[in-house]
Order: C-alpha cells, then sequence, then structure tokens
C-alpha cells in the first residue's frame, strides 16, 4: 500500500522513452518516474482500440497491484490519461524470453537455461494459483528477465480468477496471437477449466525455449486449434531434440497430458528432478544478458527485421517463401495472414492443400475487396466473423498435416463440430470400440475478429439417415451430413422419376445474388441470423433443446450470444456451412462455370452458396450419370431401340456389374471428398483473408 501511494499517478509525472515491447492490447514504453527517479515501464493501452470493457483492463491493474511474488510481475499503480490506461511496472531490461530468442537464440536455450527460467515460472504459477489465480497466457513472450536475471510472469491482460464466476471470468473477448499455447479443454470449452490449463501452457512454452518456437506456431491459428484437439500431444521427440535429457522430455511429457487432472499441479512439478540442474539467476545475466543490446535496440531490430520481411513481398517468389518460411520456423510472424505468407505455410503442410490452395487463393483474392465493401456496409462494429460461422468439417481434419490418421473420420462428414475426447485414452477407446471421430467432434469454432467462438452444440441438420445404395457400404447419417453426399442419394431417385427441381426448391441462387433474399428451408435470409440459430437448432433440439443460444463468451472466448446482436450481424449465408447444407440450390442439369463474368457481379455474402451450388450440380451431375450407368448395365432403364442393340450386346458380353458399380462409386466418393475439402478450404481462406483485412483496417485505424 504504502509503495503504491509513492508511484505518482499523473502522465505529467513520468518521462516516456523508447518503445520496448508491443503486444496485442498494449505498448510497453521504458520511461522515468520523475519524482522518484527511477526508470520504469510503463504499459499504455487504449480502451478504444481494445474490446475489453474498462473493468476488464482495470481489474488486469488492480491484479497486478495486489501482486506480491518475486517471481510474478507486479505494478506499481494505474491510472487513466485521456483514452489510455497506464499501468506503471518495474522495468524488465531483458526483455521477454521471446525477445531474447528472437535477438540471440533462435533455436531456442540449452537446458540447464531452461531449468533455470522455468523454475522461476513455476514459482510465480504455484503462487497465482495458490491464491486463485489462473494466468492463461503463459508463454515465453510471458516471462520477463530483468536486469539481475530474474524471471517474472507478466501480462495479466486474459488472467482469471478461480473464485470469480462464470460473468467474472469473462475477461476478454478475444484471445491472444495463435493459440498455440491453449490447451484442449481451453479450446473445448466444455466442461470449462481451472488452473491445470496453466500446466499445459507451461508444458508448451518448455519445448518453446527450447526449439525457439512453440509448436504449430507455422500454422494459422485454426489448423492449431484443429492440431491441438486432433494431434498426440507434442513432445521433444524429434531427431534434434536428442540433445535434451529424458528427465526434461517427461517434464514436459507430464504438462501435456490431455486430460487436465492427470497434469500435475506447480508444486508438484517444482520437485521434478528437472528443475534439479537449475542455476541461480547470475547463471541468467552471465550466459545470456551479458553482451545483449538494451531492449529497446533489440525491439527496434527486431521491428526492422519484420518489416524487412514485408518489403520481401518485392522478391521473387522462391527467395520470399524461403525467407518467409525461415521466419515461420523461428516464430517471428506467429500470426500472419498475409496471402503470400499463408501460400507459404501452406507449403509446409505436408498435405494436398496447396493444389487447391495456390488457385482457390487467388480467386479468393478477387474477392476480398467484395467482402471489405461489404465490411463497410456492415452496421458499425460488426465484423464479417461474427455473422459467418465457421464449421470445421472432417475433411479438414483429415489432411494430411495430421498425424492421426486412425482417428479421421469419413470426409463426407460436414456436420460434425469441434469436440475432443478428453484424453487420449477415451481417444483409443472410441477407436478400439470402433466408433468414428465425429462422435468425438461436435462443437463449432467461430472467428470473431481475433478470437474464437465457441459455439456449444452445433449439429445443425434434420436426422434423417441417408443410406447409399446398392453395394455401397450404408452410412449414417453423422456419415453422411453433407448435402453433397444427400444430393447422391437424392439423384438416385431423381433418375428413377423425381424431377431435380422438386428436390432442390430450397434455394433460388438467382435472388441469392443480393445476398438479401435467399429462401431456405422457408426462411427468408433477412431472418438469417436468427434462422441460424433456428436451423441449427432444428436439429440441435433433437439433441438438446433446454440448451441456450450459441455462442458464450468465457474469458478469451464467446460461448451465449447475449454479446452478439444477432439480428444487426449480416446474414451468414457466406460460410454458414450449417445452412449451406441444408440448401439444395436450384439449378439445371448442366451448370455453367463461374465465369468472369457472373464473379465480377457477384455479391460477397453469394460467393460461397454460388460455389457451394456449383459443387452440387458437379455431384448432381456426375451422380446422374453414374445412376444411369447403373442401371443401364442393370438393364432398368426403359430401353429404346438403338440401346436395346446394345443390350443385347450387353447379353452376350455380360458387364463385370458389380466391380463396374463399385468402382464408379469410389471413384465418385472420392472426387467429392475432394469437392468438399475444397469447399472448407475455400470458407477457411476467405476467414483468413477477412482477418488480414481486419488487421489491416486496424493498423490503418
Ligand atoms: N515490465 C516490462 N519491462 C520490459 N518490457 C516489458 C514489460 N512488460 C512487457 N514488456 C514487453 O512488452 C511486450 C508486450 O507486453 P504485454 O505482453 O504486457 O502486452 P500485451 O498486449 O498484453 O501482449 P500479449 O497480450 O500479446 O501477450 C512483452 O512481450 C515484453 O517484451
Amino acid at each position: 500500500m504504502m509503495e503504491r501511494m509513492k508511484y505518482p499517478i499523473r502522465s505529467e509525472e513520468y518521462e516516456l522513452y523508447e518503445l520496448v515491447g508491443q503486444g496485442v492490447s498494449a505498448s510497453v514504453y521504458r520511461a522515468r518516474c520523475i519524482p522518484l527517479d527511477e526508470v520504469v515501464a510503463i504499459k499504455i493501452l487504449d480502451f478504444e482500440r481494445n474490446n475489453s470493457d474498462l473493468s476488464n483492463i482495470s481489474r488486469e491493474a488492480q491484479t497486478m497491484i495486489l501482486i506480491d511474488h518475486p517471481n510474478v510481475l507486479k505494478a506499481h499503480c494505474s491510472f487513466v490519461n485521456g483514452h489510455d490506461l497506464w499501468i506503471v511496472m518495474p522495468y524488465m531490461a531483458g526483455g521477454s524470453c521471446l525477445h531474447i530468442m528472437k535477438s540471440a537464440y533462435p533455436d531456442g536455450f540449452e537446458e540447464v537455461m531452461i531449468a533455470t527460467i522455468l523454475r522461476e515460472v513455476l514459482k510465480g504459477l504455484d503462487y497465482l494459483h495458490h491464491h486463485g489465480h489462473i494466468h492463461r497466457d503463459v508463454k515465453a513472450g510471458n516471462i520477463l528477465v530483468d536486469a539481475r536475471g530474474g524471471i517474472k510472469l507478466g501480462d495479466f491482460g486474459v488472467s482469471a480468477c478461480l473464485f470469480d464466476s462464470g460473468d467474472r471470468q469473462r475477461t476478454r473477448n478475444t484471445f491472444v496471437g495463435t493459440p498455440c499455447w491453449m490447451a484442449p479443454e481451453v479450446m473445448e470449452q466444455l466442461h470449462g477449466y481451472d488452473f491445470k490449463a496453466d500446466i499445459w501452457s507451461f508444458g508448451i512454452t518448455a519445448l518453446e525455449l527450447a526449439r525457439g518456437h512453440a509448436p504449430f506456431s507455422k500454422y494459422p491459428p485454426m489448423k492449431v486449434l484443429l492440431m491441438t484437439l486432433q494431434n498426440a500431444p507434442p513432445g521433444l521427440d524429434y531427431e534434434r531434440d536428442r540433445k535434451f535429457s529424458r528427465s526434461f522430455k517427461q517434464m514436459i511429457a507430464m504438462c501435456l497430458v490431455k486430460d487436465p487432472s492427470r497434469r500435475p499441479s506447480a508444486k508438484k512439478l517444482l520437485k521434478h528432478p528437472f528443475f534439479k540442474q537449475a542455476r541461480s539467476q547470475d547463471y541468467i545475466v552471465r550466459k545470456i544478458l551479458e553482451g545483449l543490446p538494451t531492449l529497446g535496440v533489440r525491439h527496434q531490430a527486431l521491428k526492422d527485421k519484420e518489416e524487412d520481411l514485408v518489403a520481401q513481398k518485392k522478391m521473387p517468389d522462391g527467395k520470399k517463401e524461403e525467407i518467409s518460411q525461415n521466419e515461420y520456423k523461428k516464430g517471428i510472424s506467429c500470426w500472419n495472414f498475409d496471402i503470400e505468407d499463408l501460400k507459404a505455410q501452406a507449403s509446409l503442410i505436408p498435405d494436398n492443400e496447396d493444389t487447391v490452395l495456390g488457385k482457390d487463393l487467388d480467386r479468393c483474392q478477387d474477392y476480398l475487396f467484395k467482402l471489405d465493401n461489404l465490411q463497410d456496409k456492415m452496421p458499425e462494429g460488426t465484423n464479417f466473423f461474427t455473422s459467418c460461422s465457421l464449421k470445421y468439417d472432417d475433411d479438414m481434419e483429415s489432411d494430411g498435416m495430421l498425424h492421426d490418421k486412425s482417428s479421421l473420420v469419413s470426409s463426407s462428414t460436414q456436420t460434425t463440430y469441434l469436440q475432443r475426447a478428453r484424453s487420449n485414452e477415451s481417444e483409443s477407446e472410441a477407436k478400439a470400440a470402433g466408433k468414428s471421430d465425429q462422435n468425438v467432434l461436435q462443437n463449432g469454432l467461430q472467428f470473431h475478429g481475433n478470437g474464437v467462438e465457441h459455439c456449444s452444440s452445433g449439429s445443425y441438420e434434420p436426422d434423417n439417415n441417408v443410406k447409399h445404395v446398392d453395394n455401397v457400404p450404408v452410412q449414417t447419417h453423422h456419415e453422411q451430413k453433407s448435402s453433397t453426399s444427400s444430393c447422391s442419394s437424392d439423384i438416385l431417385s431423381s433418375a428413377k422419376g423425381e424431377s431435380l427441381n422438386q428436390q432442390s426448391q430450397l434455394l433460388n441462387l438467382e435472388n441469392c445474388n443480393g445476398g438479401v433474399s435467399c429462401t431456405v428451408n422457408d426462411t427468408t435470409v433477412e431472418a438469417m441470423p436468427k434462422a441460424t440459430k433456428s436451423s441449427v437448432s432444428s436439429a440441435d433440439d433433437l439433441d438438446d433443446k433446454s440448451k441456450p443460444p450459441l455462442v458464450q463468451q468465457r474469458g478469451r472466448f464467446k460461448v451465449t450470444s447475449e454479446d452478439v446482436d444477432l439480428d444487426k450481424a449480416l446474414p451468414p449465408i457466406g460460410l454458414q456451412k450449417s445452412l449451406s447444407l441444408q440448401v439444395i440450390p436450384q439449378l439445371s442439369m448442366t451448370s455453367a462455370p463461374l465465369s468472369v463474368d457472373a464473379t465480377s457481379n457477384l455479391s460477397a455474402c453469394s460467393i460461397y452458396p454460388q460455389l457451394h451450388s456449383i459443387l452440387q450440380a458437379n455431384i448432381i451431375e456426375r451422380d446422374n450419370i453414374l445412376s444411369m450407368m447403373k442401371q443401364l448395365s442393370a438393364g432398368d432403364l426403359p430401353i429404346s431401340d438403338a440401346s436395346s442393340n446394345h443390350s443385347t450386346e450387353g447379353a452376350s458380353l455380360p458387364l463385370p456389374k458389380i466391380i463396374t458399380e463399385k468402382s464408379l462409386l469410389e471413384v465418385a466418393h472420392e472426387r467429392e471428398k475432394e469437392l468438399i475439402q475444397d469447399i472448407t478450404d475455400l470458407q477457411w481462406r476467405l476467414i483468413c483473408m477477412q482477418e488480414e483485412l481486419r488487421r489491416l483496417k486496424a493498423r490503418n485505424a
């Protein structure tokens, strides 16, 4: 209390020096407290630029002021200055461990150093947990080093109090940076999470310090989410990790267990043999800080480097990609949605995405300015993302980058939302029981500006099991929810006499161009936000009628609808797969490819339905042909004179009917998978580019 009194709470009493750090929400300056003649750091948060409300921000400051532990960064005082909140803190001359790594240790620290740093971090975490706080943003960027080698855990921007109610846990609408450090249970938001989420982040941070970057840091956030949920937990298992001791690997493995209840507490972890090698603060000074340029200089150098990266856009492609990839590996630009870099990222992903990527990205780029215009026309404060829900389906998960292919489900499963079995055990149990992962994946994730929204219970489709005919293995509703799949079954019946149009009245594509009058299951697009809910819940209702509307906000996430004015949001047809899955466009059997003229007249929000309808038309055509071929070979169709000759021929030369049917349908399924994959990729690209737009706009603003 005494200490707080002595730091003045007027900006005039501080002299700001150079910028030493920049986070998502704040800039940090070295400064001098004039009356005390003491160097301090001042973190300046602009309320207006941050989504957080005042109470959240000031709570961060309050938490920091109340902190009293050598390994947790406290605040001396905080005060409002115009639109800004100033938080006065001790100056940590070494900067963050991330900073240090970027400047001098791009491949990470050696093990003794890591043990020395992490032991201090654990002490800080133990203190926070003991006092009922979850830090929620443990990462190298938030481990600060002072001039004497002291280690402090900083940045309470997203910390939550364990004893808070759900409401008070709502500290931020958006999650920060990449979700590389985020525990699976935090991503899922199924059963909430506790301080063990910090232990997961601690394990990821250990990997980050060992390699110079966090696992998956080269991937875009959505992929990181999927990979964290889908893949086995990361560890020190690469060839290059051989230099690390077994106890280090074991310590990390203990932290990175998907079941939070099986992770050790910070206190317990402190007793792990790995930390026996930890040295004193002096070791940090000698080994790391000595010879390091000042923080301001390093910060400037890193900024220059990033600007260079931007300038490299003018370089030849090959060189540019090489550098971009290297920089990604070093973790310099984890949150980079530059189109070119996206391509570079994609090239790092060992799947067949890039075949889709290149051409689709270019195409999507054409749409971007339209999206931009659209965004401008949207009601103030509405983000395109807010109105578009992205669903990740198994096709995304089934891309080649996922190690755990055995857990993949049918690529036509479009309806499943992200949900993950809480432990590896349950995964293997599910597999052993022959369950497909679609049982495991149920929740939705939405990007909300920088953030992720999590939609609970995301099923969205009538429970009409679709069965494939004949020799094709029967797939249940869960495996066969995509409209494309239902198209294939529909078209088979259509070939038996039903008109396609009769089946396809749900969407008038022409009306959809303006994005305002698509009729979808009797619901007009004007009412789409609600329709989305209702169409979603129409199926949802089967499972869970009592659940509150989608989108809540919890901590860094949103999980209920209360914060989103859905009525104001743009009809989310652009990326609303749940919607699109229920529509079959009114198309002739021969749909023309999307011509340049046609695309130039498209409004942004009709892009997706158009693409989707083209896809469906192709599938319809293909399935129709298949169906007819099948029936021809079976001799079912009314036979004209000409064809009767053929059939006579067929009688003398019996067709390998079953083989033909099967192989044709297999080919059809393959194609269907590819097309679905294309859609998913397109959706994702659109979202990435929208995010880039948003980021650029924010920067310009
Ligand atoms: N007390 C301090 N002394 C020196 N440098 C600091 C201090 N606090 C923060 N920094 C530097 O400023 C950077 C940004 O600060 P901080 O993490 O608090 O901002 P933020 O907007 O909350 O960031 P993010 O949310 O992205 O982690 C840090 O990564 C660190 O390099």
